[in-house]
């Protein structure tokens, strides 16, 4: 199964549901490559010895990754940091996200600000371009590792 990505609708229902338009309204893997979005399906079990991997990151430059396990016990200020990643924000530099279990759903706005949902799960590897708008929030299976990935010498506040 491929990564799936459909447009959202604007209700204020709970966050971790799909928020599918009526009809459904699918986006494509192309449409997401216009905006910039960048996707890789890996082998989430062999992240640690993975060669495909390990050519993305140089080829691209990413050097630096840590692990970030999202439940209650792992993670300082939890409810905080959900409610961050939820406020809609944008960077100076690509968001590099690997899902390692679980899921969740990352929303981008395209180029006329309406909102993409993207549902990331175990073995997606997915780029977010420099600038663009976005927010992450996990799904009703409320549970995601997700490996972060930043290229050499950039290392943002948010993220230690
Ligand atoms: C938990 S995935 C990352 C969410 C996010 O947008 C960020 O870290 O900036
Ligand atoms: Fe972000």
């Amino acid at each position: 199964m491929v990564l799936e990505a459909w447009f959202m609708d604007e209700s204020s229902q709970d966050q971790r549901l799909p928020h599918h338009l009526n009809p459904k309204q699918f986006v494509s893997l192309d449409q997401l490559a216009e905006l910039g979005v960048l996707y890789w399906r890996l082998n989430p079990k062999n992240y640690e010895n993975d060669e495909e991997l390990q050519k993305i990151r140089e080829a691209r430059g990413y050097s630096y990754m840590d692990l970030l396990d999202l439940c209650p016990e792992k993670v300082t200020n939890y409810e905080e940091k959900l409610k961050n990643f939820y406020t809609e924000h944008i960077h100076a530099d690509e968001e590099i996200r690997y899902c390692l279990e679980g899921s969740g759903y990352f929303d981008v706005r395209d180029e006329s600000d309406q909102w993409i949902r993207i549902w990331i799960k175990a073995g997606d590897l997915i780029v977010l371009p420099a600038g663009i708008y976005h927010r992450f929030t996990l799904d009703t299976s409320n549970y995601v590792k997700v490996m972060q990935i930043l290229s050499y010498g950039v290392q943002r506040q948010s993220d230690q």
